[in-house]
């Protein structure tokens, strides 16, 4: 059995360590949680063994990073260093510090589909070479926060009445600027032709319902377009439920005898 342990029991991590703890993921078993108080982890999962995100020698063989971008580095580096493997949700961590990539291979680093279809055929076109990749991501207003960038703008999210462009430019900026909010970006450009190449368009919608993210990938072999129509998280709208599925999924296909590449 792998034994797995998971930081962050938000909208992401607590659905993984509850599918974990219920026995969905063959060959997996839930080893330890951390939250950002011991207190609080106890609170929502009392039966697992709780400790904080910093406490390496507590944790299982593969750990499951669901926490705070701002938590990242300083978090996975280190258990990487350990030796450890580590599933990423925070992808657009592996931009913003790239020390924590430099790591890997010590332990290795494993990145989910998270909330965006089409990672497959991306990774085939990019393969094809001479490809262009963009993402178009919108959320509702209440996805997004407040930042000196949107301010610099003349942009109050407050205020917005219609459907408003936040950013156009490339993943890498998109990602630095909006670290809470295009790990999808992130995914796609790692997957696909970098963070330099793949364009971003951002968009917030006082009227949506859904956080919806369109690839368009075009290479000499195929073109697609893959529009994912997500519901947000009943506790966080800015992450759609689909993302801790996504994680599952990921634990399922690391653990499977026969596993998708
Ligand atoms: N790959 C993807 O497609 C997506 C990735 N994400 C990213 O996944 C990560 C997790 O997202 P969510 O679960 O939505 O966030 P969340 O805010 O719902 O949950 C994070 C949890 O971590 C806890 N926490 C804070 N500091 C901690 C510490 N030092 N140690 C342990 N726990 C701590 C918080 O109390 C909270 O419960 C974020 O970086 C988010 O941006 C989110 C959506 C999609
Ligand atoms: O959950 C989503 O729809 C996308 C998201 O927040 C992210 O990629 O960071």
């Amino acid at each position: 059995m792998i034994r797995v342990t998971v930081l962050g029991l938000g909208a992401a991590g607590l659905p993984v360590a509850l599918a974990l703890q219920a026995g969905q993921v063959p060959g997996m078993m839930l080893h330890s949680v951390a939250a950002s108080t011991i207190g609080r982890a106890q609170a929502k999962l009392p039966d697992v063994s709780a400790h904080l995100a910093q406490d390496i020698d507590a944790m299982g063989d593969l750990v499951v990073e669901c926490l705070p971008p701002a938590a990242f580095a300083a978090v996975v580096g280190p258990i990487v260093q350990s030796g450890r493997d580590v599933l990423v949700a925070s992808v657009g961590g592996l931009l913003n510090a790239p020390e924590v990539a430099a790591y890997a291979g010590q332990g290795r680093i494993f990145l989910p589909s998270g909330a965006l279809g089409g990672l497959d055929g991306v990774r085939a076109i990019a393969a094809s070479g001479n490809a262009q990749m963009r993402l178009a991501s919108e959320k509702p207003v209440a996805g997004f926060e407040q930042s000196a960038y949107l301010t610099a703008k003349g942009i109050v999210l407050a205020d917005l009445t219609t459907r408003t462009c936040l950013f156009s430019g490339p993943a890498r900026e998109g990602v630095r600027l909006f670290p809470k909010n295009v790990n999808v970006v992130a995914a796609l450009s790692l997957a696909g032709i970098g963070a330099d190449d793949t364009q971003l368009e951002l968009w917030a919608d006082p009227d949506a319902t859904t956080n919806q993210h369109k690839v368009t990938a075009i290479g000499p072999a195929a073109h697609f377009e893959a529009l994912t129509i997500n519901l947000p998280d009943p506790q966080n709208p800015r992450t759609s439920a689909l993302t801790g599925f996504s994680l599952i999924a990921a634990l399922r296909n690391i653990a499977a005898p026969i596993r998708f590449a």
